[in-house]
């Protein structure tokens, strides 16, 4: 097992405010998390840490064997691959789908001088594939539907083979085909070992793909319960998570929960 990410003692604060509070943390490289909590709990900040766009306030964070601070976060950040709202906001509209993953290879979000091989097309198209999103390699990507946006997002976050990928409410807006159709292609991606450690922050237990190995609770920036999800995804966890009764069930690798 290979550390790929370790938090000790990691504090943000920002104003008055502390965002992540003493956050202790190790994903190995074949694990896969899901990070659930409430609004303004913390879950942003904490994949902004790991995808080396933040520096804790305290404590230390090591990503991928380097700790923040003291290596080239530039070096680092195109290792990790980092699907987000804020990110698919500057992917500009009409440039295509295909090139929207491949400009990834660069950590660029537009095509401009960048020269792409034959080995770039390929993988990009490879991805694109895998992600249901083939047919639709010359659309501009502003044409796009909420859903296949999402998915050319998470093709867009593989495309430079990172050792470490962050999905930040990869499902949010999708209806519900849109969001089994994402469901079904990070289950496949969860349970290829070829795959790279996964931290993907949810709101929606409904949205853990199946396949996920561990969970983390997170409550006002504090960990309320982390571990395997078998032990740590609980009536009693979300309970305490939430702030209100919660009764979790389960079938087949997913999750419902409801108020108790
Ligand atoms: N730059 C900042 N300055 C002050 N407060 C901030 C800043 N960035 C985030 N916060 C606050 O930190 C808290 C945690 O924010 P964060 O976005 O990490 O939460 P989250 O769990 O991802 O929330 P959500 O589920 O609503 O997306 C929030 O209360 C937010 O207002």
């Amino acid at each position: 097992m290979t550390e790929v990410l370790g938090f000790e003692g990691v504090r943000v604060r920002r104003d008055d405010n502390e965002i992540l509070r003493d956050v202790s943390w190790s994903v190995a490289d074949s694990d896969r998390w899901v990070i659930l909590g409430p609004n303004g709990a913390g879950k942003t900040t904490l994949l902004s840490i790991a995808a080396a766009r933040m520096f804790p306030s305290e404590g230390v964070a090591t990503i991928l064997g380097e700790r923040l601070g003291d290596t080239d976060t530039r070096e680092l950040r195109v290792r990790v691959g980092l699907s987000s709202a804020a990110l698919a906001d500057r992917i500009p509209p009409h440039e295509t789908v295909r090139n929207v993953v491949m400009t990834a290879a660069y950590g660029v979000t537009g095509r401009w001088q960048e020269q792409y091989d034959d080995f770039d097309e390929d993988r990009a198209d490879a991805l694109l594939w895998a992600f249901g999103m083939e047919d639709f390699a010359q659309r501009e990507f502003g044409t796009l539907s909420e859903g296949e946006r999402k998915r050319v997002q998470v093709a867009r976050a593989l495309m430079p083979d990172p050792e470490l990928l962050l999905l930040d409410e990869p499902a949010a807006g999708l209806d519900l085909g849109g969001r089994e159709e994402l469901l079904e292609a990070l289950r496949e991606l969860a349970g290829d070992h070829r795959s790279p450690a996964i931290v993907m922050v949810t709101h929606h237990v409904e949205e853990i793909p199946v396949g996920f190995t561990h969970v983390m609770l997170l409550r006002e920036g504090q960990i309320v319960a982390a571990g395997p999800v078998a032990e740590t995804l609980t009536s009693e966890n979300l309970t305490a998570t939430y702030g209100m009764p919660v009764e979790l069930s389960g079938s087949g690798g997913r999750y419902s929960a409801r108020r108790a």
